[in-house]
C-alpha cells in the first residue's frame, strides 16, 4: 500500500462526524452564497472556519444575505457573518477577516493551513488568484457561482480535475455599480442604467439600483480617504418621491438624469484624468440635435435604426407620460422587454447616456436583446448552491473525490422548472492549461514597438493573466525587465517592449512568487490593423494556432469549447456557459436520455444521482 492509499483507507474508516469537528475550513466571500455556506457549516458541525471578505454591508444585500440586518449596514461583511452565526451555536471557532484574498498575508503558507477551501465570490479575478493559491499549496477547492436560477459547483483538485482555468472562460458580464453609476464605458452600462432608471422611477423600490452618481467610487479616494467635498449619495431623497413631487414632468426629469447628474459627475475630477469626460445635455439641447445617423433611412424597420436625440427625447417624454399613468391604481410597474413603452423608455435613456459619454448607441432591437439578458440574482439558487458546496465538502473529507463531478443548476426554459444535472465524472486537467499543467505557457502578440513595459505589466501579465506581483526575466540573456521589487526596474516603465529587447520571437520567464506560479511566454509582433482590432492577444495553448480541426483541446470535457465561444454574450462569469440545451444533448448523446415532463410537481428536477 502507498502512502495515498494508506491515508485513504485511514479516512474511509473514519466516519464523517468524527472528520467535521476536525477539520479547518476557509470561506473566501460572505455574499450571497457565502452566508449560506457558512450557515450549512455550522449546522452540521463544523467548529474551525476561517472566512474573509473585502467588502462592507450595502442595504442592497439585505433581501437575500441573510446573516445581516439593517443595523449591521457599512460594517464588514466578515465580522458581521461570524457574529450572527455566533448567534447559534456555542461550540464553534470562527476567525473573520475583513480583507481582499489577494493581500501578500494569505500566502501558500496561510492556505496550507486548511483541510480544504469554499470559494463564494463574485469575481474571475479573485476565483483564478484562489484557484492558483490552491494548486500551489494543493488543497482542495470547490468552486461554485450562481447566476439568476443558474449556478454550478465544481471540486477543483491539483493533477485530478480541471482547475478553475484549464478551460477559456466567456467575457465578464456583470458590472461594478460605480461604471453604471459615474464611469460607463461599453454600450450595455447605459442599458443596464437605463433599466436602472425604470425601476427608480416606475418599478419596484431597490437600493441596488440607485443611478445618481456614486460618491463612494474607489476612484475617488485621495491617498486612501474619500474627499470631504462628496459626502454620500448626490441625491437622499428618493428617485421616486422626487419624481411624483413634481409629477413626472418630462422636461424636469431629463434635465437631472442627463445634465446636472451629469455636471455633478464632471465635479469628480479624479475620474475624468484618464478618460473622456461626458458632455451634459440639456432638454433643450436635445430638440436642436436633428437626425444625425441614419434616422431618415426609411428602407430599415425602426426597431434597427439608430434614432437621433431629438427623436430619443420625444420617445422619453412619450413614454414618461404612458408609464406614469399605468402607475395609476398600481404599486409599482415590472419592467419587462416585450412591453413597448418600458423598452421604448430604456432604448431612449440607454442611446442619450451613450451619447453623453461618446458611447456607440444601440438600434432598440441590440437594446432590447442586450437588455433581455441582465440576471438578478435569486437567493433561492445561493441556497441550493451552497448545500451542494458542503456536501462536497463532505465528501471532500471522506476522500471521495471522485464523487464529486461537476454539477449544473439550470433553469428548464420549457416547463420553467429547475434542474440540477452533473457531469458523468470528473474532467482531468487540460494538458495545455496555462496554469495548472507542468510547463505553463502562452503566447502573447503585441505590437514591440508600441507597448511599453509598463502596460505590458498591468495590462497582460496582471489584468489577462492575473498575476499579482510578476518578476520577468528576458530568456537567454538573463536580464530582469520586470521586478516586483518597488523601483527595482521602474526605469524601465515608459520604454517600449523593443527597447529592453523583447522582440519578435523572445521568451520571457515570468514569475510570481506570491502565487508560486512559473509562465514561459513566447513574444509574437503583432500589429492591429482594424479599428476595432484588439490591442494585443493571448493563446493559452499552442495547438489552438493550428487549424480548427488539429486541435485537441477538448480532452473528454462535456461542455465543449464551442459553447464558451457561441454564448458569449449570454451568460454570467459566475456560471460556465452550459445551457439546459447542452446538457439536454449531453445527457442524450451519452445516456440516451430524454428530457420529458415532469409528472409531479416538484419544483426541482434531479437529472442524475447527483445527490447520492
Ligand atoms: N478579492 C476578494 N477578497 C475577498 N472577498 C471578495 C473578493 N472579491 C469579492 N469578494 C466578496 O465575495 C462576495 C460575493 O458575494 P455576492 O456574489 O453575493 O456579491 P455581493 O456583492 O454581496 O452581491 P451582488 O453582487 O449579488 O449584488 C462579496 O461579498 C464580495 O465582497
Ligand atoms: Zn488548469
Amino acid at each position: 500500500m502507498n502512502c495515498q492509499e494508506v491515508v485513504a483507507a485511514e479516512l474511509n474508516n473514519t466516519s464523517l462526524a468524527q472528520l467535521i469537528p476536525k477539520s479547518k475550513i476557509l470561506v473566501v466571500g460572505a455574499g450571497g452564497i457565502g452566508c449560506e455556506i457558512l450557515k450549512n457549516l455550522c449546522l452540521s458541525g463544523f467548529q474551525d472556519v476561517e472566512i474573509i471578505d473585502l467588502d462592507t454591508i450595502d442595504v442592497s444585500n439585505l433581501n437575500r444575505q441573510f446573516l445581516f440586518r439593517k443595523e449591521h449596514v457599512g460594517k464588514p461583511k466578515a465580522v458581521v457573518a461570524r457574529e450572527s452565526v455566533m448567534t447559534f451555536t456555542s461550540n464553534m471557532k470562527i476567525k473573520a477577516y475583513h480583507d481582499s484574498i489577494f493581500n501578500q498575508e494569505y500566502g501558500i503558507n496561510f492556505f496550507k493551513r486548511f483541510k480544504l477551501v469554499l470559494n463564494a465570490l463574485d469575481n474571475r479575478s479573485a476565483r483564478n488568484h484562489v484557484n492558483r493559491m490552491c494548486l500551489a499549496a494543493d488543497v482542495p477547492l470547490v468552486e461554485s457561482g450562481t447566476a439568476g436560477y443558474s449556478g454550478q459547483v465544481e471540486l477543483i483538485k491539483k493533477g485530478l480535475t480541471q482547475c478553475y482555468e484549464c478551460q477559456p472562460k466567456p467575457q465578464q458580464r456583470s458590472f461594478p455599480g460605480c461604471t453604471i453609476r459615474n464611469t460607463p464605458s461599453e454600450p450595455v452600462h447605459c442599458i443596464v442604467w437605463a433599466k436602472h432608471l425604470f425601476n427608480q422611477l416606475f418599478g419596484e423600490d431597490d437600493p441596488d439600483q440607485d443611478v445618481s452618481p456614486d460618491t463612494e467610487d474607489p476612484e475617488l479616494k485621495k491617498d486612501g480617504e474619500f474627499s470631504t467635498t462628496h459626502t454620500g449619495d448626490v441625491q437622499r431623497k428618493s428617485t421616486r418621491q422626487w419624481a411624483e413631487e413634481i409629477n413626472y414632468e418630462p422636461e424636469k426629469l431629463f434635465n437631472k438624469f442627463f445634465k446636472d447628474d451629469i455636471n455633478y459627475l464632471l465635479s469628480m475630477e479624479n475620474l475624468w484624468k484618464t478618460r473622456k469626460a461626458p458632455t451634459p445635455l440639456s432638454w433643450e439641447e436635445s430638440h436642436l440635435c436633428v437626425s444625425n445617423i441614419s434616422e431618415e433611412d426609411i428602407s430599415t424597420s425602426i426597431d434597427m435604426r439608430i434614432l437621433s436625440l431629438q427623436k430619443c427625447a420625444e420617445i422619453f417624454s412619450d413614454t414618461v407620460t404612458t408609464l406614469k399613468k399605468q402607475l395609476v391604481n398600481r404599486k409599482f410597474l415590472v419592467w419587462d422587454k416585450d412591453d413597448k413603452p418600458a423598452m421604448d423608455f430604456v432604448a431612449a435613456c440607454a442611446n442619450i447616456r451613450a451619447h453623453i459619454f461618446s458611447i456607440p448607441q444601440k438600434s432598440r432591437f441590440a437594446v432590447k436583446s442586450i437588455a433581455g439578458n441582465i440576471i438578478p440574482a435569486i437567493a433561492t439558487a445561493n441556497a441550493l448552491i451552497a448545500g451542494l458546496v458542503v456536501l462536497y465538502a463532505f465528501r471532500v473529507l471522506k476522500n471521495e473525490l471522485n464523487k464529486c463531478p461537476t454539477i449544473y443548476l439550470r433553469q428548464k426554459s420549457v416547463y420553467s422548472k429547475v434542474l440540477l444535472a452533473a457531469d458523468n465524472s470528473l474532467q482531468s486537467p487540460n494538458p495545455n492549461c496555462y496554469v495548472c499543467s507542468s510547463k505553463p505557457v502562452v503566447d502573447v502578440f503585441v505590437n514591440v514597438f508600441k507597448m511599453t513595459l509598463n502596460e505590458f505589466e498591468n495590462e497582460i501579465l496582471k489584468n489577462t493573466l492575473n498575476m499579482v506581483a510578476p518578476d520577468a526575466i528576458l530568456d537567454g540573456k538573463g536580464v530582469v525587465v520586470i521586478s516586483s521589487e518597488e523601483g527595482e526596474t521602474q526605469i524601465n516603465n515608459n520604454k517600449k517592449l523593443n527597447e529592453v529587447g523583447i522582440i519578435d520571437g523572445s521568451i520571457l520567464k515570468v514569475d510570481d512568487f506570491l502565487q508560486n506560479y512559473e509562465l514561459t511566454v513566447n513574444i509574437n509582433h503583432y500589429e492591429a490593423k482594424e479599428k476595432d482590432d484588439p490591442p494585443f492577444k493571448f493563446v493559452a495553448n499552442p495547438s489552438d494556432l493550428k487549424t480548427k480541426q488539429e486541435n485537441g483541446v477538448n480532452n473528454g470535457v462535456n461542455v465543449s469549447t464551442d459553447s464558451y465561444t457561441t454564448q458569449q454574450s449570454s451568460d454570467d462569469d459566475d456560471v460556465v456557459t452550459c445551457t439546459t440545451e447542452d446538457y439536454d444533448y449531453e445527457a442524450s448523446s451519452s445516456k440516451r436520455r430524454k428530457m420529458n415532463p415532469p409528472e409531479d410537481e416538484d419544483d426541482l428536477i434531479i437529472v442524475e444521482d447527483v445527490i447520492n
